[in-house]
């Protein structure tokens, strides 16, 4: 592992690594802020999964986030969003909603993809491990947040994983890949078109089956462009109904898509995290 960058920020450090991934075959970024409590021992650890043509560094330069993380004592590790470099095949089209980008923390079945598009596997097990390995965070205190595709991928592993998480949160995620073009294309491609095994990463689906309930928080503006087509957060309040699922699904009046809403009420989420990490 390769240490790529370093900033000193809110007492802590914000740090960059490169590493060569087994699972993804290839070689990764990602970005982690240690608090300043993590000079003095371990600390929790939020990880946060960013959307549509992202890499480690939107939230790390645009969130704002990291006041909030040296405050709670909570360290933060972001991702990149698929993998990377010279063989990862990338959508044929060079469309920004698949391949590069857009690994839509699933692990594909389909050729060319399977070979390196297998990000669930990346998220819940090889980066963590690695992360418990070499820094100074609590591998049993975690928590899981993301934007768009990010908070897909969020909800999804959470659900999946309710032992592994204290908690989830998400803005505007796409909430039923399912029933959307993003997620249609994605799923169809990555999974192939037996519909049935899309549901396995459909957080809509997922909720419906629950065995362990987890505190779910999600921010959803209204002024979000990509609101009625991809995300849907009303499927996902129905299936919360259905479950009796303990989900807070907050409508933010007037906020868009973007990284200003995300800056907006980013300490409203690390807060929520604090509270069972
Ligand atoms: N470029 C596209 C829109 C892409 C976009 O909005 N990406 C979002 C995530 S969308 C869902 O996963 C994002 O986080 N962008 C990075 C940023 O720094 O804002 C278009 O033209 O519509």
């Amino acid at each position: 592992m390769e240490q790529i960058d370093v900033h000193r920020c809110f007492g802590g450090q914000q740090l960059r690594f490169r590493h060569p991934s087994a699972v993804l075959n290839c070689d990764m970024t990602f970005s982690i802020y240690l608090p300043p409590q993590a000079e003095q021992g371990v600390v929790p650890v939020l990880y946060w999964l960013s959307g549509l043509t992202c890499t480690d560094e939107n939230f790390v330069t645009k969130a704002g986030a990291q006041r909030y993380a040296a405050e709670h004592g909570i360290a933060i590790v972001a991702p990149d969003t698929s993998p990377r470099g010279e063989g990862v095949p990338d959508d044929p089209e060079g469309n920004y909603d698949f391949g590069l980008g857009a690994g839509f923390y699933v692990n594909a079945t389909q050729a060319p993809w399977s070979n390196h598009y297998r990000m669930y596997d990346y998220v819940v097990e090889e980066l963590p491990a690695l992360i418990n390995e070499h820094f100074p965070v609590d591998g049993d205190k975690m928590a899981i947040s993301g934007h768009s595709m990010g908070g897909h991928g969020a909800l999804t592993i959470a659900l999946k994983n309710p032992g592994r998480y204290r908690s989830v949160s998400a803005f505007a995620p796409i909430c039923s890949p399912m029933h959307c073009p993003w997620g249609e294309k994605a799923l169809a491609n990555y999974l192939g078109s037996n519909r049935e095994t899309w549901s396995d990463y459909d957080s809509s689906e997922l909720m419906r089956s629950a065995q362990r309930q987890l505190p779910m928080l999600i921010d959803q503006g209204d002024a979000d462009n990509f609101l009625q087509e991809q995300l849907k957060p009303e499927l996902l309040q129905q299936a919360a109904k259905e479950a009796g699922y303990p989900l807070q699904l907050r409508m933010q009046p007037g906020y868009d898509h973007s990284y200003f809403f995300i800056a907006s009420l980013i300490g409203d989420h690390l807060r929520f995290h604090a509270q069972y990490l």
